[in-house]
């Protein structure tokens, strides 16, 4: 089967610290497929560069097969491969519903020239719901985005994602900063988009991350350094060496 997502010798340096180095590694459709590693291993810099927000010095990113390494956000975007964005790119002023209507218009390629037309439009509206919906958050929909709390923020930010269309999501720690009760939802949550969408996901919660992850790669200072399933990747004495130790016992 053709990976949805295929990256290879994928390299990036800022100055002489090569910050990913040689990453290669396959996102089959439909898999979760984590990518851990310690502080500082390179984790964000390669969702930046799978995302488009960051240029990569060398190496090829391939979405269902396409060449996507030289496109922008938007083009990558619009070709369905999302970033779930951080909880400041909110628009706290506006209704939750609004947040996630203009990620549909925007998809939808209208322009931000006119953001109030935004609050009637019906299509706008049914779709951000539907969104909203999905991450359970539609009884909030009137709220202002500034009003929620840190978990509810971070199910907002999938609705966002999920709201361009997306098929494979990029989440780069989602569960940052939430509780224990916010963090078990939102890993129902995510265990909930399996079944629709392709996900990379970067966590430090190794138990929300094994619960989750189909296949997973470990990153350390730039390079992968073991690649597979869960169990696989738990038992690889490299790993257990650089990085999981007794967090994996
Ligand atoms: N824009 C930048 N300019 C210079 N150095 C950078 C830049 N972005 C990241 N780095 C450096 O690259 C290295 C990797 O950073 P990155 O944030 O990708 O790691 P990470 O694995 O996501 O870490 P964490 O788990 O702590 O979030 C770090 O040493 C960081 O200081």
């Amino acid at each position: 089967m053709t990976p949805l997502l295929s990256v290879r010798h994928l390299r990036k340096s800022y100055g002489a610290l090569a910050v990913t180095d040689d990453v290669s590694l396959d996102v089959a459709p439909g898999e979760l497929h984590a990518i851990i590693g310690p502080n500082g291993a390179g984790k964000t810099t390669l969702i930046h560069q799978l995302s488009g927000a960051a240029r990569s010095d060398g190496g090829e990113i391939r979405l269902a097969g396409e060449n996507i390494t030289r496109l922008g956000m938007v083009a990558r975007v619009r070709r369905g491969l999302a970033r779930s964005f951080q909880i400041t790119s909110l628009l706290d002023g506006f209704s939750v519903l609004d947040n996630v209507a203009l990620a549909v218009q925007a998809r939808s390629g209208s322009s931000f020239r006119f953001l109030r037309p935004v609050a009637g439009d019906r299509r706008l509206n049914g779709e951000a719901m539907a969104a909203l919906d999905r991450v359970g958050l539609a009884d909030r929909a009137g709220r202002r985005a500034g009003s929620l709390s840190h978990g509810e923020k971070r199910q907002l930010e999938l609705a966002v994602a999920l709201a361009t269309g997306a098929r494979l999501l990029l989440l780069d720690e989602p569960l940052a900063g939430t509780g224990p009760e916010e963090s078990a939802r939102l890993v129902g949550l995510l265990r909930d988009l399996k079944a629709t969408h392709t996900l990379v996901l970067i966590e430090h919660d190794m138990a929300a991350v094994f619960a989750l992850a189909d296949r997973m790669s470990v990153l350390v200072y730039g390079r992968v350094i073991a690649s597979g399933p869960p169990d696989a990747v738990r038992a690889d004495p490299a790993v257990r060496a650089a990085y999981l130790g007794e967090e994996a016992a």
